[in-house]
């Protein structure tokens, strides 16, 4: 498949997608989001492919939603359209997804790097939350998922400034799973998901559902849900094959059944 916005390739068992907008800093506007739902099904689909990475440029993750497309809409216009809420899907993604941040990550950047599973920043990665500045909020995420990273007076202080914060202050924050080298920056994250890509995809699957439903239930529900999984995994041979192998002193083959 031709892609306009992406550069989508296999690295083994990886799926990686470039944003590749240079001349915009990878703002993210229609065909974006069309495209990265494409490769994202793409992904899924393909049995040989165990997780993602997502990156943009040394210079930008994403500078935010393409604000000279939004720029003359209207309030019908976005209402009618439901602006933004396309950008769900995005989240809704199956296999996990590490987002490797360089340079700029801000308002729909940030929000994107946010619907991923774990993120990987450069030490020159920024992240923000600028909308304040253009006389809006965000819109793809941002005061949710900011806040449940990094509590409301962080998320409070970033949306309500729109400052932006370094690499180091978003790992202190919560926001960031890793600070790497720029030098390194790809190589962990794709090092990271051939790491999840050689587990067992039944309990990876498993593992990014129970810790998505921590943010979404009570204590005592998620307890229950993660328990259901867990039970669930003795029905799989993976699990009959990582046990034997830890006893066995080897390491597992996992089948993915
Ligand atoms: C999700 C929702 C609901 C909302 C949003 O995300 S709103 C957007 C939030 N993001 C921002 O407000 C950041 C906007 N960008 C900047 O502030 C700056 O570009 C910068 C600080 C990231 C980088 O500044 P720098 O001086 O290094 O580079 P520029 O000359 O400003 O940018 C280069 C080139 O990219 C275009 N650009 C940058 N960001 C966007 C964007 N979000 N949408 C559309 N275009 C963007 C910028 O206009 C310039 O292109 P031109 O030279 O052709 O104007």
């Amino acid at each position: 498949m031709a892609y306009e916005t992406l550069i989508v390739e296999t690295r083994g068992a990886v799926g990686l997608i470039t944003l590749n907008r240079p001349q915009a800093l990878n703002a993210l506007n229609s065909t974006v989001l069309k495209e990265l739902l494409q490769a994202y099904e793409a992904f899924q689909d393909d049995d040989a492919v165990g997780a993602m990475v997502l990156t943009g440029s040394e210079r930008a993750f994403a500078a935010g939603a393409d604000i000279k497309e939004m720029q003359p809409l209207s309030y019908v216009d976005v209402y009618s359209r439901d602006l933004m809420s396309g950008w769900d899907d995005v989240a809704k993604v199956r296999k996990p997804v590490i987002a490797a941040v360089s340079g700029f990550a801000l308002g729909g950047g940030c929000e994107l790097a946010m619907m991923c599973d774990i993120i990987i920043a450069s030490e020159t990665a920024k992240f923000g939350q600028p909308e304040i500045t253009l006389g809006v909020i965000p819109g793809m995420g941002g005061s949710q998922r900011l806040t449940r990273a990094v509590g409301r007076y962080k998320a409070m202080d970033l949306i309500l400034t729109g400052r932006m914060m370094d690499a180091a202050e978003a790992e202190r924050a919560g926001l960031v799973s890793r600070v790497v080298a720029p030098d390194r920056l790809l190589d962990d994250a794709l090092e990271a998901a051939a790491k999840i890509a050689s587990l067992s995809r039944p309990s990876v699957l498993m593992a990014k559902e129970a810790v998505n439903r921590a943010l979404e239930t009570t204590l005592d529900e998620g307890l229950r849900f993660e328990r259901r999984l867990f039970h669930s995994l003795f029905s799989t041979e993976d699990q009959k094959e990582g046990m034997t192998a830890f006893i066995e002193k080897r390491k597992p083959a996992f089948k993915n059944r």
